[in-house]
């Protein structure tokens, strides 16, 4: 194994040092060490993505685990989560067993697959999380994300269920009631363009009995890409009187509007949809304040015939992986330990991952990213690791750049391209 010395580097925004990065782990010296010059660099844990789609199994033209693995490591990830909602679905021991298994073969992140919540998404019948929960994958998260689980019996037996072994089930908040049909984010943009809404309140009232659920069964809920500003107030609330629920919310959630459904231009459709300023300011404040514990990419490829369509075909869903880290400077600015917080350190307590989101202390794995918070690029989705091109940041100027990303002591990324 290689020993690395990150000269100068600057671990979260404190004064240059030398770091060094022996046998997998962080050390404070070494004999003989591969330079890398890391003056004006800010060295993070590696990020940690809750919510992730990798496709595969089932559309590996849109992503594959390899492909969406590289994009994270470039985005300066050194873990994922991968979305259940695959082809197959990840429903059962195999599945999650496979997708576990092409993460270690890609070797670039940890790839740590989520287990779907019921049968195929369908919304009917449990799946065998006892089964995913012991098998190699080791599940710990259960989610029908794409999908609310949206019947109450059958989120309070899944709540149940996986308190014994201390899992936790993440919810694509929605009521699907209130959003048949839905185009984009109810309100005046809506009405002024005509289009079908999906109103807050379809969220929020799923985030309420779901925190009501949990309390009342004593479970860990997550609440997937909280979008409005008054789900924050239902968070906000529900957290005041000890509900065990953590939050996440999106880059893109944290920046862009509705308005930008103006243009139908379908790289703006997702679910949930963009919201108003309001509900943006609001949203970032909660992460500030902790109402909204982490920042996770719901990184969504399609392939092109799936996105560039007509705004109402069009799936819903945007790359995240390789910009959040510059949404999130660009958003919260050179707050070190606030990132490393919400990016890394958190999400990766949320979801068991040990050896990851640890202080960049002697001894601690060496699972981190140098990044270049001075450095500015334009987004390019010719240039993206990712198998698809759907960013909505095509031409935007973007501030930070992740320059190096080590697993376990091994580069990912050097110079700011993949390894391998
Ligand atoms: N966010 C999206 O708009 N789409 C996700 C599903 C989801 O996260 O709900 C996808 O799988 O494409
Ligand atoms: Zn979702
Ligand atoms: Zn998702």
């Amino acid at each position: 194994m290689t020993t690395y010395r990150l000269k100068g580097v600057s671990v979260l925004g404190a004064a240059p040092t030398d770091l060094f990065i022996t046998d997998g782990l962080i050390s404070d010296k070494s004999a003989s060490a591969e330079v890398i010059d890391a003056a004006g660099l800010v060295a993070l844990p590696g990020l940690v993505d809750l919510h992730t789609h990798l496709r595969e199994p089932g559309r590996e033209d849109a992503e594959t685990v390899e492909t969406g693995s590289r994009a994270a490591a470039l985005g300066g990830y050194t873990a994922v989560c991968a979305m259940a909602n695959t082809s197959p679905v990840a429903d059962s021991a195999g599945v999650v067993e496979q997708v576990w298994r092409l993460g270690r073969e890609a070797g670039m992140v940890d790839v740590q697959p989520i287990g779907a919540v019921t049968v195929g998404l369908a919304g009917k019948q449990l799946a065998e999380l006892g089964a995913m929960a012991t098998s190699a994958a080791n599940v710990r998260i259960f989610s029908d994300d794409g999908f609310c689980v949206a019947d109450p019996r059958l989120m309070r037996r899944a709540l149940e269920y996986v308190k014994a072994f201390d899992g936790i089930i993440a919810q694509h908040a929605e009521e699907p009631r209130l959003t048949e049909g839905a185009q984009m984010h109810e309100g005046e943009v809506s009405t002024r363009l005509g289009l079908t809404g999906w109103p807050a309140v379809a969220e929020e009232a799923i985030i309420a009995r779901d925190v009501l659920l949990a309390e009342h069964v004593g479970s860990r809920l997550h609440v997937c890409h909280v979008s409005t500003a008054g789900s924050v107030e239902v968070l906000r609330q529900a957290k005041a009187r000890g509900v065990r629920v953590t939050a996440e919310v999106t880059p893109h959630h944290l920046l862009l509007t509705d308005e930008l459904a103006a243009s139908y231009d379908p790289v703006y459709k997702v679910n949930p949809p963009l919201r108003t300023a309001g509900d943006v300011a609001a949203l970032r404040q909660a992460l500030v304040d902790g109402v909204i514990d982490v920042v996770a990419t719901d990184h969504a490829p399609h392939a092109v015939e799936d996105k560039e369509c007509e705004w109402a075909y069009a799936r819903p869903g945007m790359l995240g992986l390789e910009t959040a880290f510059s949404i999130v400077l660009s958003v919260l600015g050179e707050q070190w330990e606030l990132i490393a917080d919400r990016m890394s350190r958190t999400p990766a307590r949320i979801a068991g991952l040990d050896g990851h989101g640890t202080d960049l202390a002697v001894g601690s794995p060496a699972n981190l990213t140098l990044v270049d918070p001075s450095a500015r690029r334009v987004v390019d989705p010719a240039e993206l690791a990712s198998r698809s091109r759907n960013t909505p940041y095509s031409g935007t100027t973007l501030p930070g750049r992740i320059v190096a990303t080590f697993l376990r002591g091994e580069p990912t990324v050097l110079d700011g391209k993949a390894v391998k």
